[in-house]
């Protein structure tokens, strides 16, 4: 009797709560740069930024073994592209920390994951970088193999990897 008491508050709260935030949209007033992070000029977050529509449904964020395959996915990446002897130079003295969260975000976001993308758009964040049709080619090679290195088949890596293609126009310069 006690118990049915209390049901009318229960369902009352149930049907006030706030709905979750969806990966729609990037929480309001998200920060430019998180703690840990170095200071970057102000931009509007928007997912628009992340440069691609997202798969729909969840074969492809199952096929990348969910949020916890695709942060080893991208710290295999970002580790690989920091450390390589042909790239790694064009990312010496920028910021690790920000394109370990930024690079998560956008992949988490892009392959339906359950993420917002906070980071800036593609044209902006690359603009200064001077890269190459070569250097876009090794970094494909660096992501490939991380995919690898977790497990995720080939169709999918290669689902992923179409919808990255276009950004290629924003991030090589020639
Ligand atoms: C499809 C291709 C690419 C994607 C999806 C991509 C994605 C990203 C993202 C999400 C960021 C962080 C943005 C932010 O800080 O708000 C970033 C920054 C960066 N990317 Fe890329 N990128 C691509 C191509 C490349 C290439 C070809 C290179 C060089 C070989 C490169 C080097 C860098 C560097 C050095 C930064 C840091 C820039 C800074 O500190 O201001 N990216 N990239």
């Amino acid at each position: 009797m006690p118990l049915l008491a209390f049901l009318p508050l229960l369902l009352l709260q149930t049907a006030s709560d706030t709905p979750p935030p969806t990966a729609s949209r990037p929480p309001a007033g998200a920060p430019y740069a998180m703690p840990g992070e170095d200071a970057v000029d102000p931009y509007v977050a928007n997912n628009a930024n992340a440069g691609a529509i997202p798969f729909k449904g969840e074969a492809m964020a199952v096929a990348f073994h969910g949020q916890d395959g695709i942060r080893r996915i991208v710290d295999g990446f970002v580790t690989r592209n920091f450390a390589d002897p042909v790239i790694g130079e064009i990312f010496q003295g920028h910021d690790q920390a920000r394109l370990r969260r930024t690079l998560f975000e956008q992949f988490c976001y892009i392959l339906n994951a359950g993420c917002a993308y906070t980071g800036r758009d593609m044209r902006s964040s690359h603009k200064d970088l001077g890269t190459q049709h070569a250097d876009m080619n090794r970094l494909v090679e660096n992501l490939q193999k991380a995919m690898a290195e977790e497990g995720v088949s080939f169709p999918a890596q290669n689902r992923f990897l179409a919808k990255l293609a276009p950004m290629r126009k924003d991030t090589v310069d020639r």
